[in-house]
């Protein structure tokens, strides 16, 4: 899949799900496939925390992951490990502020890869985008039980100064996301929201993806009226 445009990309961003199997509690190639079944829109491989897989089996599933995306045609980003994305020739990287910069990450995956980097301030946002970001993860919006070092709760608040900053960079808010709550975030300016348990926590996975999916929808195809 070569890089999508930028409006290609926000389309992309709309419902992203972020997933290793220490977050599934069904077998991880069947909570991705019952979530694209659902209208997820981009896969990020985030194997990450307790009990994560590491070696041969780590690489054998994000192989059999990546496998699933490109038959529906859902890009397939790696979180963190730039020598993984090598490998499999992925369509992107998701990197945040104590990972390897996106400048060097750029210099090793060329042009024709997506890099998302995290950013918890205009600062940041601004670094990321002379970097060569490509989009940005904007979070903890709301409390956390997926990330053990999470940054403070914001809110809204940095997507909201960004947009105050004419910074217009795609992006998506993540933490703490679910249909409940995904509202806000989108009236802020995101162009969608990133979610583990939402969607890979849940035990219909479908019925959980189609709900995000229905309400991001609506609420981007009302926003063009
Ligand atoms: C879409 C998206 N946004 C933010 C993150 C968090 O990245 P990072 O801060 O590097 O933390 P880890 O995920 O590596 O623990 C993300 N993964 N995806
Ligand atoms: C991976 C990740 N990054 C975050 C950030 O703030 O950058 S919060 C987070 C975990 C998101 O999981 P859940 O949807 O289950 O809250
Ligand atoms: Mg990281």
């Amino acid at each position: 899949m070569s890089k999508p445009d930028q409006h290609q990309l926000r389309q992309y961003l709309r419902l992203y799900l972020v997933m290793g199997s220490v977050n599934c509690t069904q077998p991880p190639e069947e909570v991705l496939t019952s979530a694209i079944t659902g209208g997820i829109t981009l896969f990020q491989f985030r194997e990450k925390g307790v009990g994560a897989l590491t070696g041969q089996a780590y690489y054998q599933l994000a192989e059999s992951l990546q496998q699933i995306c490109r038959e529906h045609k859902i890009p397939f980003i790696v979180n963190d490990d730039i020598e993984l994305a090598i490998a499999l020739d992925a369509d992107g990287i998701h990197v945040g502020q104590e990972d390897i910069p996106a400048d060097q990450i750029r210099a090793r995956l060329g042009q024709n890869k997506m890099i998302g980097v995290s950013a918890h301030s205009v600062a940041e946002a601004r670094q990321a985008i002379q970097d060569g970001a490509d989009y940005l993860g904007i979070g903890p919006i709301y409390p956390t039980t997926s990330k053990a070092d999470a940054e403070a709760v914001q809110g809204t608040r940095t997507i909201t100064a960004l947009k105050n900053h004419q910074i217009h960079i795609p992006l998506v808010g993540i933490g703490g996301i679910h249909a409940d709550n995904a509202e806000p975030i989108l009236t802020a300016g995101a162009d969608g929201i990133a979610v583990i348990s939402a969607i890979a926590g849940q035990n219909n996975v479908e019925q959980a993806t189609e709900r995000l999916n229905t309400l991001t929808k609506h609420f981007i195809a009302n926003q063009k009226q």
